[in-house]
């Protein structure tokens, strides 16, 4: 059984149809790629499976079960973690709090513990700090745990999006342009980042992006949206060489 399964998913906003007979699968543990050109749909495709949008038709099965149209944190409890287009941080929060933070379904102490300060509080509490540490190392954050989170430079905060995001213990990890605003070093880097991400939590990541050279490294499977519909999917190497393709990213270095 696929991890998630998305069947003739439609959306429109008023006259315009963002999403039309949309069909995708992703398995355990698969890193996968949504890719297409401005205004295709992938982010309108990204916040219907996050539950930010509810669809007009279609079922998207994650685990078997139907999640369509669930609000956005019991989809999130279900094991599906995403970072967003413009990063979303706690901007006036520490990095450590920042990753802590989507630690919190972890805690081991009550509400009355965390009043009264008891034993069982502070135990907990460097439970959860000693994790969050642990996350934050495999970004290369750690040395930065104290400092404000809008301090950070731009590929340290989209880092630490990550981060928080992996700290939900997500089955699958759908990261909206992860790359956005990065220099090409960073951007190498965090491709790598990616791949080895997987590897290590055995997770599905699902990647959406806009510059399909980006992802034709690092994803086995590829997806390409045009006008709210697939055109092609399958290895990077059919995409690269696919005519439909081509044509949607005319004018566009492939
Ligand atoms: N909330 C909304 N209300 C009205 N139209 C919308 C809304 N969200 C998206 N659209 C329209 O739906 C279409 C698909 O947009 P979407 O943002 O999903 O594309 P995209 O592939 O993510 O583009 P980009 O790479 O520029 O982020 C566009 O024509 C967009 O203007």
């Amino acid at each position: 059984m696929s991890l998630m399964e998305i069947k003739n998913l439609h959306k429109s906003f008023g006259g315009l149809t963002a999403v039309l007979n949309f069909n995708f699968d992703i398995e355990k543990e698969e890193l996968v790629g949504l890719i297409g050109p401005n205004g295709a749909g992938k982010t309108t495709v990204f916040n219907l499976i996050t539950g930010v949008y509810k669809p007009d038709e279609g079922r998207i099965f994650f685990n078997g079960q139907d999640i369509a149209g669930l609000p956005p944190y019991t989809i999130c409890k279900k094991g599906i973690a995403r970072t967003f287009q413009n990063i979303r941080l706690f901007n006036d929060l520490t990095v450590l709090d920042n990753v802590k933070i989507a630690l919190h379904k972890d805690v081991p102490y009550s509400l009355m513990g965390a009043i009264c300060r008891t034993p069982r509080f502070f135990r907990g509490e460097k439970k959860i700090e000693d994790k969050a540490l642990e996350y934050l190392k495999i970004f290369n954050l750690d040395n930065k745990k104290d400092e404000i989170a809008s301090n950070l430079p731009y590929g340290e905060q989209r880092r630490l999006e990550i981060a928080r995001a992996l700290a939900t213990s997500p089955s699958l990890l759908i990261l909206d342009e992860p790359a956005a605003g990065m220099n090409p070093q960073e951007t190498h880097d965090l491709m790598n980042l990616i791949a080895s991400i997987r590897e290590r939590f055995k997770l599905s990541i699902l990647l959406i992006e806009h510059d399909m050279s980006l992802v034709m490294g690092v994803c086995e499977r590829i997806y390409v949206l045009d006008y709210g519909q697939i055109i092609a999917e399958g290895l990077p190497e059919k995409i690269r060489n696919d005519k439909k393709v081509i044509e949607a990213y005319l004018g566009e270095e492939v």
